[in-house]
């Protein structure tokens, strides 16, 4: 069997690759020139758990080019973005994907729609392009395979999750069930292309929806005074109850994208949109924690640590850190960066020592596991304060070295400072000292550690 996948990017390629790996001869497509040629080099462009192996076991049996060629299947990967301007998907390269497969399409082949869409876009966009060919569907078969595997573990989630295909009819259905069926050791349910496309969306909705509780949990928490994480553990004790983690905010390619293409054609949409609104929010109000705690500090610095949109991770797209340093640099903050699994972003990366040296404020906005790793004694700031927006860190060994921890969403360590309390300038402090915060102004809050007794402002 001859399969063309179109797009090699995180889903196309290791998809391309677990083909080849399982029998099938592949010629994986892009339009990128410079990445085809890296690929034939035998050169990978991104991480990812397993994926070196795949691409050894595949040689021989897949090659990349720029244009499709005649095949059995066509599996179409590329990217469906959204356009940040109206909050309506860009279905352009999907598109021109179907453009360039219609050439080449015979009877009896079927095509596959990998990319997320919104519900509908199969039967009014993709397939009337695809009988430019003069093949009427039917004649072709066609199925909507939405891809479900998360960044991280996506060569264990493509074979070990269950799938929905979405078949435009059953003949359709049957045959992309059975293509699957040769590296996928899930359960494969079966149904129509909209409901396919309808339940890759609900999905992530319902993720991203969920959350936004978390998030509001975290702000209300700190309102009532208590630590929301410890709530959360609490509250899922219950059997019936599962509250997310709150944090900066939502990245990646499709949590924070998905629900937009769920409602784009809607007028009935309250819950999703308010749930979008809340998690876009989270890095106004990280940085609306460390500008009160910054107050009073002459050209203060903050260094962030994590730029991935999530943990262990190096991808950054719709990483919450974006918004977070373009909001920081408006209102006149010095920004350092680091984050040891992002090779790529705009903002020079440093490492951890170099980002924190004569900074005033670390914020942990990524639970990568590594900054777990980190010896506070070896960082030189010139004001000790951390906030941990993941709640990662082990808060005694950071107060024990004198930082002022605030943690998101812990309302018992955030206390109103009397005035006649507040510490004098940083200047006066030693490095090192757990008073080092201090401003001469008033700062609005003062810190406790999760015991209530070290780092107080
Ligand atoms: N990354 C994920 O975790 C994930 C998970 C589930 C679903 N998805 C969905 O899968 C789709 C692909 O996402 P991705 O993360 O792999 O995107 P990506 O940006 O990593 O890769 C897409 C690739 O397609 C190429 N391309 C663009 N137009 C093309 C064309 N006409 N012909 C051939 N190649 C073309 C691009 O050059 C790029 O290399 C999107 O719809 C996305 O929403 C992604
Ligand atoms: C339904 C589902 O599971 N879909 C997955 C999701 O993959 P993802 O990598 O985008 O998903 P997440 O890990 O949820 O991360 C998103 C952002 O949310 C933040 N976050 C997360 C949990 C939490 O409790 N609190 C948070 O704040 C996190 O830091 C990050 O910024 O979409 C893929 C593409 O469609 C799917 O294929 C894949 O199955």
């Amino acid at each position: 069997m001859k399969i063309c996948v179109m797009g090699l990017g995180y889903i196309g390629l290791p998809t391309a690759l677990l083909f080849a790996a399982h029998g099938a001869n592949v010629v994986g497509v892009d339009v990128k020139q410079s990445l085809v040629d890296y690929l034939n080099h035998g050169n990978l462009p991104f991480k990812e758990p397993g994926l070196e192996d795949l691409y050894r076991e595949a040689r021989g049996r897949f090659c990349a080019r720029t244009e499709p060629e005649a095949a059995d299947v066509f599996l179409i990967a590329v990217p469906t973005p959204l356009d940040p301007a109206t909050k309506v998907s860009n279905l352009s390269y999907v598109k021109k994907a179907a453009d360039m497969i219609a050439p080449h399409l015979a009877r009896g082949n079927l095509v596959i729609l990998e990319s997320t869409v919104p519900p509908g876009t199969s039967e009014r966009v993709i397939i009337p392009r695809l009988e430019k060919s003069g093949v009427a569907v039917g004649d072709f078969l066609y199925a909507h395979c939405p891809e479900r595997a998360i960044p991280g573990q996506t060569l264990q989630e493509m074979a070990g999750n269950c799938r929905i295909i979405g078949g435009y009819d059953r003949d359709s259905t049957d045959q992309a069930t059975s293509i699957y069926r040769t590296f996928v050791r899930g359960q494969i349910y079966q149904t129509d292309t909209r409901t396919a496309e309808f339940v890759k969306l609900m999905e992530n909705t319902c993720r991203d929806v969920n959350i936004a509780l978390a998030n509001e949990f975290a702000q209300l928490a700190e309102e009532c005074g208590i630590n929301v994480w410890e709530a959360i553990t609490l509250a899922n004790k219950h059997p019936r109850v599962t509250v997310l983690n709150p944090g900066p905010g939502v990245g990646g390619h499709c949590i924070a994208i998905d629900p937009w293409f769920l409602t784009e054609n809607s007028t009935r949409c309250r819950m999703v949109s308010t749930a979008r609104e809340i998690n876009d929010s989270m890095p106004n109000y990280v940085l609306h924690v460390t500008r009160s705690l910054l107050s009073g500090i002459r050209n203060p610095t903050i260094s962030i640590f994590g730029v991935a949109y999530k943990g262990n991770i190096s991808d950054t797209r719709e990483s919450p850190a974006f918004k977070f340093i373009q909001l920081a640099e408006n209102e006149g903050y010095s920004i350092r960066c680091h984050d040891p699994h992002v090779v790529e972003f705009p903002h020079p990366l440093m490492d951890a020592v170099n980002a924190a040296a004569g900074s005033d404020c670390i914020v942990f906005l990524t639970d990568h596991d590594c900054f777990r790793m980190i010896e506070p004694a070896t960082l030189r700031m010139r004001t000790k304060f951390v906030i941990d927006a993941r709640n990662i860190l082990d808060h005694e060994k950071w107060t024990d070295q004198g930082f002022a921890v605030r943690i998101l969403g812990d309302g018992s360590s955030v206390q109103l400072v009397p005035l006649d309390e507040i510490a004098a300038p940083a200047s006066l402090y030693p490095a090192g000292s757990a008073r080092s915060i201090a401003s001469p102004s008033p700062p609005s809050v003062s810190l406790l550690s999760p015991n209530g007794r070290e780092g107080l402002l």
